[in-house]
């Protein structure tokens, strides 16, 4: 049975454990991420193509690292119709979610006489998206990184994304690139694509930032490449709650327990409730729903389910949202009677999903809304991928001499208080030197 953790009974070490997830775990991939880091700083292609030859693709060279463009047509040729009709849908509703979110590129404002305040955005100019492969495909997170950066206008778009053996890139996941417009694809996983991307080689080109989500070796190679290159939002292992009450159909709570959770043995699928029925029939059907699934799967959720996971049993729907609040998950599903009476009191979530219509993976998949989301409690600072990781804003001031006669003396008057007399004789002067 799926463990029930009574949250008045969980001991301080059982809670922080919770909260913390697998990101504890990083800690043992960060010596084999620095190896392989200092490798490709020293030697370039030979250090990448070594580390792809040892974890993913014995074949690689420097000639094959980059996917071709008879690798696209031979892709476009073996996804089946269904499936690409699928990718068209998603695409047409995320490519329709991140247009909306695009801002004027220029806004000025006067917002005092003679004095006009404003914003410019400017797309930033390289962007390196990782696309995981390794516990499964997801030409879904392809499109959920691809598209926005390209409704941004970056101008370089460059993904990795890792081979399988014989170093085939999911032709799926080049089916969604092509479709989203990105082409320069490179077979690279883990350590040696955030490294390569960071630091750039003679094939990989260097970008400005890199997003998306990844495994502890990725996530080990983001955290000591911090300050080369800028490593995006914290995404790890998934992980949701699924928030319940007694009115909550059992069957779909725990059906939807299941979706993170077989992500990886690191993923934290919770169910939270104040209902001691619910969590014990939700606990049986997930047992049962769980033998439904693939060994490999399974066992994933097995493991997650009582390291990470479980149900936790709360004594008020209150208690419920302030441990999800606290604990600020990646997917957040509200599975009560009424969930927009909540929606208000819900603070911390990488996203928020409504009623039983609205189950994880149509938001993961094709509602539009970005499924690249901050793990590890980080949704209590980092927002969902949007447009706007690939935007700069940049703040525009104008005075006229109207302007400046409102508000030369204030500026001046607090240069004097910080003492800084360049900034302050900068105001003073111009009064002699402008009519
Ligand atoms: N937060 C999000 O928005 C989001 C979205 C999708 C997926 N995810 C998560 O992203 C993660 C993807 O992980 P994954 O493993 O499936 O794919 P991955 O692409 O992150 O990792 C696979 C790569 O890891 C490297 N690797 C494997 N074993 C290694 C070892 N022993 N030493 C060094 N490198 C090694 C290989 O190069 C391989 O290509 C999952 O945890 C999934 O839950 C998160
Ligand atoms: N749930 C993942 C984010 O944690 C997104 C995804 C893609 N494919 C399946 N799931
Ligand atoms: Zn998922």
């Amino acid at each position: 049975m799926v463990r029930i953790l009574r949250l008045s009974e969980m001991t301080s070490e059982e809670l922080a454990s919770i909260k913390r997830r697998a990101e504890l775990d990083i800690e043992q991939a960060l010596a084999v991420a620095k190896e392989v880091i200092d490798e490709i700083r020293a030697d370039g292609d030979q250090g990448v193509i070594k580390y792809v030859r040892k974890f993913d693709f014995p074949g690689a060279t420097a000639e094959n690292l980059k996917v071709t463009e008879a690798e696209f047509a031979a892709a476009r040729e073996q996804v089946e119709p269904e499936i690409k009709a699928a990718i068209e849908q998603a695409y047409r509703n995320i490519k329709e979610v991140h247009e909306r979110q695009m801002p004027e590129e220029v806004q000025l404002a006067e917002i005092d006489g003679g004095v006009f305040a404003g914003e410019k955005v400017t797309p930033i100019a390289s962007a390196g998206l990782y696309v995981p492969r390794g516990k499964g495909s997801f030409p879904s997170v392809m499109l959920m990184l691809s598209v926005p950066a390209v409704v941004a206008g970056v101008e370089k778009v460059v993904v990795c994304t890792p081979p399988d053996k014989n170093g085939t890139v999911e032709p799926a996941s080049l089916v969604a690139a092509e479709l989203a417009g990105v082409k320069d694809i490179y077979k690279l996983g883990g350590i040696q694509a955030i490294a390569g991307m960071a630091i750039g080689t003679e094939t990989v080109p260097k970008v400005d930032k890199i997003t998306g989500p990844c495994n502890v070796y990725g996530s080990a190679a983001k955290r000591l490449l911090y300050g080369t290159v800028d490593v995006g939002l914290p995404a790890g292992p998934s992980e949701s709650i699924i928030l319940t009450d007694e009115t909550t159909d059992p069957r779909i709570a725990a059906l939807d327990l299941l979706v993170e959770a077989e992500h990886g043995p690191d993923s934290a699928g919770l169910l939270v409730t104040h209902s001691e029925d619910l969590a014990k029939a939700a606990s049986k059907h997930a047992d049962d729903y769980m033998e439904k699934l693939p060994d490999w799967r399974k066992n994933f959720c097995q493991t997650g389910l009582s390291s990470y996971g479980g149900i936790i049993l709360t004594s008020s729907l209150e208690e419920s949202i302030d441990f999800l609040n606290e604990y600020a998950p990646e997917h957040l599903e509200v599975l009560v009677q009424d969930p927009l009476s909540v929606l208000g009191k819900i603070k911390n979530a990488g996203e928020i999903l409504l009623g039983p219509y609205t189950p994880i993976p149509t938001a993961n998949y094709c509602i539009g809304v970005n499924a690249i989301l901050p793990t590890g409690g980080f949704a209590r600072s980092y927002s969902a991928v949007s447009v706007y990781d690939f935007l700069k804003r940049t703040g525009i001031g104008y005075l006229t001499q109207e302007g400046f006669a409102r508000l030369g003396h204030t500026a001046q008057t607090l240069a004097e208080h910080e003492d800084f007399p360049a900034h302050a004789m900068a105001i003073r002067e111009r009064k002699n030197l402008l009519p």
